[in-house]
């Protein structure tokens, strides 16, 4: 499906959206809800992602395919290598056989587990015979993906004497293996992190609860995209947030104070309020705890006509797509100025934006919905634009609803 996209004719909007849950918290809480099923999940994220993961959590024997869903593919890792009378393989899109998996294997057969490689050693697709997990200390690397630490720490509490990890190299992403340590709390099961060692206590039963996924800041993250390129004046409320979130991405509220964008909350809505031009002309930021918005930005400052420089983007190659040569290009392609390392960006201060580009997206979700903003200064197309059904299958209804002109082609 191809879109064209135009702004709407008002741009100063005033509008409500209610955003799906997110889907991070909830294929922890589909996981955890398969060890204990005396949770209960309210607001559940409606995302191709929490979809497969809780198809996946289904299977007891046979091929589970995961297609582009990296938390399902890492958190069944764990969960099926540590299920007795379980025997599976699990695969995903060829992309996902292209993003690495050694790590969480050498782990968990360090713990016990039997698992197989049926292609290239290091990917899925992975053969896994579940078997009961004796041991419960290991050493992994932490500077490649925090989710194979969260699939760890998940399965942790049914392991008879919990885990005990300890995290070697710079911890990447951390934010979410908190958010994985607070779930595992608020369902009472105890951990503690200090410095580079995590410990998760085993736990047999869990009360009956029913834990209420928060909405998804990283797909706040293009209303925020929006509320910086509209009007002075433009109040756009989400729901449902909490102060006190778990997401990592909720920093959000702070990077785009920068942008002119006020953040208030009445109960569990978050109002998101132009209030005002960009603070600079060049911004620096650090995003190795939250790598999910690092798209969201960078055009964000192209629509801005101001400059930035994000660094803590190693994690950004093996996402869907490596999305740091899917934005240098689509951003040449809009006419911007930017270079790229394998961590970092710099995109230079530009003025004018190219009108009617295609902007190609990858396979990626994130690279649809972070341009999709930038119809407020020019018009684009948006090529495959279904792909934000991974995170977000509303997105473009809820475009609409904001009077974006979205047209199928
Ligand atoms: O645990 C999670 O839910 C996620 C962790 C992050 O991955 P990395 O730790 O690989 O950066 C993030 O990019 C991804 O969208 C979701
Ligand atoms: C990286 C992402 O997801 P995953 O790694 O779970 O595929 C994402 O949603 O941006």
């Amino acid at each position: 499906m191809k879109l064209h996209l135009s702004a709407p004719s008002q741009t100063l909007i005033k509008s409500t959206v209610k955003i799906t849950g997110s889907k991070s918290e909830s294929n922890r809480l589909l996981l955890l809800q398969a060890l204990f099923p005396s949770i209960k999940i309210d607001n559940l994220s409606n995302s191709d992602d929490a979809e497969v993961m809780q198809k996946g959590l289904q299977v007891s024997n046979g091929v589970v395919d995961i297609h582009h869903a990296g938390t399902a593919m890492r958190f069944l890792t764990a969960y099926f290598a540590s299920q007795e009378n379980k025997d599976v393989t699990l695969t995903g899109s060829k992309r996902m056989t292209e993003r690495p998996i050694k790590v969480l294997v050498e782990a968990l057969r360090i713990l016990g587990a039997d698992i197989s490689y049926l292609k290239d050693e290091g990917y899925p697709p992975i053969a896994i015979k579940g078997k009961k997990l004796t041991k419960h200390k290991v050493s992994l690397p932490a500077d490649i993906s925090s989710q194979y630490i969260s699939a760890l720490l998940l399965i942790a509490p049914s392991l008879e004497n919990g885990i005990e990890l300890e995290l070697v190299g710079k911890i990447t992403s951390v934010p979410y293996i908190k958010m994985t340590l607070g779930l595992l709390s608020q369902i009472g099961v105890v951990s503690s992190f200090n410095g580079n060692t995590i410990k998760v206590s085993p736990k047999e039963t869990v009360e009956p609860t029913t834990q209420v996924v928060e909405s998804d800041w990283s797909s706040a993250s293009y209303f925020y995209g929006i509320a910086a390129l509209c009007e002075i004046g433009t109040e756009i409320s989400l729901s449902a947030y909490s102060k006190n979130s778990l997401q990592g991405d909720s920093v959000l509220k702070e990077i785009y104070k920068d942008f002119g964008v006020e953040t208030s909350f009445q109960g569990h809505e978050v109002t998101l309020k132009k209030i005002g031009a960009p603070n600079n002309s060049t911004f620096n930021f650090d995003l190795a705890n939250a790598p999910d918005i690092a798209q969201t930005i960078a055009v964000t400052c192209l629509g801005l006509g101001v400059g930035c420089h994000m660094t803590g983007l190693h994690t950004l190659k093996i996402k869907e797509t490596d999305r740091l040569e899917a934005l240098k290009t689509e951003l040449t392609k809009l006419g911007a100025s930017i270079s790229v390392t394998d961590k970092t960006l710099t995109l230079e201060v530009s003025k004018e934006i190219k009108k009617e580009i295609a902007i190609d997206t990858y396979n990626d979700h994130r690279m649809a919905m972070a341009f999709a903003p930038l119809a407020l200064k020019t018009t684009l197309f948006v090529n495959d634009a279904e792909v934000v059904s991974k995170s977000y299958p509303d997105f473009w209804e809820d475009l609409k609803n904001l009077k974006f002109k979205v047209q199928t082609i």
